[in-house]
């Protein structure tokens, strides 16, 4: 049985070390993440979260070990391949949401699809779908200074999860909001990524969000350490 989660992998990282500069950040990181996982890392101020996070997503290459992606290696690939998995099979969520404040907010939802080379029309109503399945509807037109701040952080999942990725990429992205609300805009995230069978990894300093991850990892001083499934 222990073979199952091996054939169900979508992303691994093996001995993964990052430095900036001559510090370390991240220390021989070991991580395995099934396809639609919700993966979980805490850990205190400075530990190197983001930044492991940061070279799984391919945005920072590591100084040894590997990181794959449907067991395809991300240090082999050139600039342009790793920008079209960025683009096409990652999405992002980040604490406070990024919305472009020129776009409405159906407009930010679509983004990813368009990136991707999709017409407008079918990519604006795929946003709109997915606006209407957070119950954000009402708030197509509007651009992002006129929505509240759990609204906003909710367009950036509607936007993280449209292209229905394979894997994304959450930094502390319930981290601006009170906590019934990040508590709400959590639940629905993860619902959506789990019945679109897109893993999840996401970065919290909240035991609390880590808690409805199927598994969970802290950091401490650039070093990665599983804890029990909490799931
Ligand atoms: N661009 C950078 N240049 C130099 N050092 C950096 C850079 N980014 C992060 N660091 C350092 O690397 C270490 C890990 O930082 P990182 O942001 O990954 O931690 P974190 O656990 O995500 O922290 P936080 O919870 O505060 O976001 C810290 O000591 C930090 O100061």
């Amino acid at each position: 049985m222990g073979e199952a989660i091996n054939t169900s992998e979508i992303l691994s990282a093996t001995g993964v070390d990052l430095f900036y500069g001559a510090q370390m950040a991240v220390r021989d990181a070991h991580l395995s993440v099934a396809r639609g996982e919700v993966v979980a890392i805490t850990g205190q101020s400075g530990s190197g979260k983001s930044s492991l996070l940061y070279c799984l997503a391919g945005v920072l290459p590591p100084a040894r070990g590997d990181v794959r992606f449907e067991g395809r290696s991300l240090t082999r690939l050139g600039d342009d391949e790793i920008s079209g998995l960025r683009r096409e099979r990652f999405g992002f969520v980040f604490q406070y949401g990024e919305l472009l404040p020129e776009l409405t907010i159906e407009e930010n939802t679509a983004l990813p699809l368009r990136l991707a080379g999709q017409r407008k029309g079918p990519a604006l109503a795929a946003a709109g779908a997915v606006l209407e399945r957070l119950g954000l509807g009402e708030l197509r037109e509007r651009r992002p200074s006129q929505v509240s701040g759990g609204q906003s952080q909710r367009v950036a999942v509607a936007r993280a999860l449209v292209h229905r990725p394979a894997v994304v990429f959450a930094d502390e992205p319930t981290g601006s909001l009170d906590s019934a609300n990040a508590t709400a805009v959590l639940e629905e995230f993860l619902g959506l990524a789990r019945s679109q069978d897109t893993a999840v990894i996401l970065v919290t300093h909240d035991p609390a969000v880590a808690a409805r991850a199927d598994s969970h990892y802290t950091m401490a001083d650039g070093v990665l350490a599983p804890r029990e499934a909490t799931a």
